[in-house]
């Protein structure tokens, strides 16, 4: 069977059940279905609202405050206890959970980018639950992801997931809310958002979540760029996790075109102009030519430019020509320290590893 990377996004509608506090009956629920796909192999990523709900329900509030201060301090209040819920319920199945409090700003600057995707790669490779929310407390309206529907496809680029499933309190996108018209239709597959589809979302009319559909779009349209299958389905239908993850038609299905890896590799191709190079040697250049290797430092040779990690650069044979064109996992200083050198060595050299390939074969497109 076929391992998928899934993010499961969890929005304030499905954890509360649509009351004041979580509804711990239900998320022990989603755990299951959480851990049952993690224990059949695939990779699982859960991006959880609720801070504010879980802040109100521990201080006993029974009004929603409407100031952002105000609903800072509940999430600030709120995310210790959500986070430990969390943590107690997957460890029913033996498994720990890894905090990842994210904002768009982070995700905005490559290097930052680069960093929490180590981090997320990391507990994944450790089979540790990386469980996202928003970082509220500096969360400010410039730099707000907004909601949690937009960061959850940012943690799905994050993770370079197959699938982000967004769970709600309807069964899916229907032609017109359906709190307000019983007429409305589900519609089971969008392979391209257009201005008539956002037409049909209206806003947040829980009260408890604060995106409504409108969000969800948004993050749909992000992750589809990226190549990512988007599913919206409702929290409270019987295992939807696991049968949406089986490819079931349940809710909407937001069908992309390109692959993760091939929309990675036709951004490094046609995104930004190559911010440096570096020279390799004739047997990193069969390894990567002839082999698709990933290219190692101890093949380098020359390093030009000045470039962080993170930046598109050129890779040049001995005879000066463009082999192929990569996104570099050091910058142009690490790299001009560790050039030529075993892998191994990397952080007696430098003090601090990133891992052991100067490009990584996924990063890489040969021309
Ligand atoms: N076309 C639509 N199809 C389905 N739901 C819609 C639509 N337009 C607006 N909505 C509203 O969006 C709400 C879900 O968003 P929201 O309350 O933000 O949930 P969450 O907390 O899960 O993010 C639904 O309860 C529904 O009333
Ligand atoms: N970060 C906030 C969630 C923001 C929000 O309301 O998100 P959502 O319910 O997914 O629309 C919290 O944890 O309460």
């Amino acid at each position: 069977m076929f391992k998928k990377t899934i993010v499961v996004k969890l929005g304030t509608s499905v954890l509360t059940g649509g009351s004041a506090k979580l509804d711990r009956a239900h998320m022990v629920e989603l755990v299951r279905q959480c851990a049952k796909l993690h224990n059949a192999g695939h990779q699982v990523i859960v991006v959880t609202s609720g801070a504010v709900a879980a802040g109100r329900e521990h201080l006993g509030m029974h009004d929603l405050p409407t100031t952002v201060a105000n609903k800072q301090m509940l999430a600030a209040v709120g995310q210790s206890q959500l986070i430990l819920t969390w943590e107690n319920l997957f460890n029913i199945y033996g498994l720990h959970v890894g905090q990842m409090l994210l904002t768009r700003a982070d995700l905005d600057d490559r290097e930052r980018f680069l960093n929490a995707r180590d981090t997320m790669r990391t507990l994944l490779k450790h089979r540790i639950i990386p469980i996202v929310n928003e970082n509220d407390a500096v969360a400010t309206s410039e730099i707000k992801v907004g909601d949690n529907d937009n960061l959850s496809a940012l943690a799905a680029i994050l993770a370079d997931a197959d699938l982000l499933i967004l769970l709600t309190d309807q069964s899916g996108l229907f032609t017109a809310d359906p709190r307000t018209n019983k007429d409305a239709k589900l519609i089971s597959q969008i392979t391209e958002i257009t201005d008539e589809i956002r037409q049909l979302a209206g806003g947040s009319v829980s009260g408890l979540g604060t995106g409504g559909m409108a969000t969800k779009l948004q993050a749909a349209d992000v992750a589809m760029r990226a190549g990512i299958d988007v599913v919206i389905a409702a929290g409270n239908e019987e295992q939807v996790i696991k049968r949406v993850a089986e490819g079931e038609s349940l809710g909407t299905l937001f069908l992309s075109k390109k692959s993760p890896l091939e929309h990675r590799k036709q951004w490094i191709l046609a995104g930004p102009p190559p911010a440096g190079q570096i020279t390799i040697d004739a047997g990193a250049e069969t390894a990567v030519v002839a082999k698709g290797s990933s290219l190692l430092p101890k093949g380098i040779t020359h390093v030009a430019g000045a470039y962080g990690r993170g930046d598109v650069i050129l890779v040049m044979s001995q005879t000066g020509k463009v082999i192929a064109r990569g996104i570099a996992r050091y910058s142009s200083i690490e790299l001009e320290a560790i050039k030529g050198i075993h892998s191994e060595d990397i952080e007696k050299t430098l003090g601090y590893v990133y891992g052991s390939v100067a490009i990584h074969r996924d990063d890489l497109v040969v021309l």
